[in-house]
């Protein structure tokens, strides 16, 4: 699996340690990068943006997120895991003025898919409030098609009534601040999220979810493999992560989804352990014979079929439609064959893209690219 994280800028000096600085890539390469859809991680200091990154793509455990230091630069994160799940994170400090004059909001909020605002719901969220607003009207200003996500983080120490108070309170206090700034059209979308759950998980599959315009096709092909095997339930997982990015149209419920992600988490203990050792000495621990069956004692199927090197397919079924184990297993792997042909159509339009954007760049040749943008930024953080 390939996570790289990309230390962007040069400020501090003695923090100036990316992969520029280190082995002299030159920006093609981050050129090419963006392309890819980039996730914006903002808030207030200390309300767990960097935890977030850590714990769902860097499989941090979330005590360790007390030792985090405090972000000051901007920290590019590449998720490279699956075809389907490609994306930039983009960390920022809590910090960072938005508005000052060198911030390049045009370049910043261009390419952003999504802006994920992190609000930290055991402190008092008022200034969290008005930073969300100006943030929100500066990025929605320069890119209108960014995916608005509010987190509303570290509910773990909150009891349920406050929980839902705090989500009432400020879903209704930032749509008044977004009316009073004209953007009533604007649509901001709230999760309540901890790292101590998997509410962060769950919450992070929708933003991602977002951005696969594949979507409707992958549900559709979902849909058609539950109704003609008798499941209940079926996840399409980004093993690594754990995030979904695809389940069908029933709606989901949160104790599914944590049985399913802890039996990803088994399957990938137990393949550790025991994993196949090829010729070249490397452990296969995730391959095309990964598949797990685990039987509850409440009459409930849970079962696991790896769909490529990254993804796999999870299942929730009542016992005795399992007995028809041959049929589910044929129409899995017709899915496969469909999901496969979804990934090189979509591969061949990604290539087209990239080839077009190529020649568009050659004349000018000096696009400036968001890491210019990022080092003048990082430039103005104290
Ligand atoms: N209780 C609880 N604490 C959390 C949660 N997420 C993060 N934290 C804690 O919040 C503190 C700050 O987390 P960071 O991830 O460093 O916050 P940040 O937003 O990146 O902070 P800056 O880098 O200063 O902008 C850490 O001590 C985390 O352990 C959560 O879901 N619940």
């Amino acid at each position: 699996m390939s996570y790289q994280d990309e230390y962007v800028g040069s400020f501090p000096k003695d923090f100036s340690y990316g992969p520029f600085e280190q082995n002299g890539e030159n920006d093609t390469a981050s050129l090419q990068e963006d392309h890819k859809p980039r996730i914006l991680l903002m808030g207030l200091r200390r309300s767990g943006k960097s935890s977030i990154q850590k714990v769902v793509f860097h499989k941090m455990s979330p005590n360790e997120t007390l030792f985090l230091e405090s972000t000051n630069k901007i920290v590019k994160d590449d998720i490279n895991n699956s075809s389907f799940v490609q994306f930039q994170i983009w960390d920022f400090p809590g910090q960072i003025d938005f508005f000052d004059s060198t911030f390049d909001s045009d370049t910043i909020f261009g390419g952003c898919g999504a802006l994920v605002f992190v609000i930290d719901a055991q402190d008092d969220y008022q200034d969290a409030l008005e930073k969300l607003q100006l943030t929100v009207t500066k990025a929605y200003r320069v890119n209108s098609n960014i995916k608005f996500e509010v987190f509303i983080h570290k509910v773990d120490g909150l009891n349920d009534d406050y929980k839902m108070e705090s989500q009432r309170d400020i879903h209704h206090r930032a749509t008044e601040d977004l009316q009073e700034a004209g953007l009533d059209h604007v649509h901001l979308s709230f999760h309540l999220t901890s790292i101590y759950d998997h509410s962060i998980f769950e919450a992070f599959s929708k933003v991602v979810q977002k951005l696969i315009p594949q979507l409707p096709t992958l549900e559709n092909l979902l849909n058609i493999l539950i109704s003609n095997s008798g499941i209940e339930k079926a996840f399409l997982f980004d093993v690594v992560s754990k995030i979904y990015i695809a389940t069908d149209s029933s709606p989901v419920d949160m104790q599914s989804y944590e049985l399913c992600c802890d039996m990803i988490d088994v399957v990938i203990d137990i393949s550790c352990i025991y994993g196949m050792v090829d010729e070249t000495e490397v452990t296969t621990t995730f391959n095309s014979q990964s598949s797990s069956l685990i039987k509850l004692n409440n009459g409930t199927v849970l079962y696991l079929r790896e769909v490529n090197k990254f993804l796999a397919l999870v299942c929730i079924l009542r016992e005795e439609n399992f007995q028809k184990q041959g049929v589910i297993d044929y129409n899995f792997l017709c899915f496969r064959d469909a999901i496969t042909q979804v990934f090189e159509l979509r591969n061949k339009a990604q290539n087209a893209a990239k080839d077009q954007s190529d020649l568009d760049d050659l004349p000018n040749g000096a696009r400036e690219s968001p890491d210019n943008a990022i080092e003048n930024l990082q430039a103005q953080i104290p």
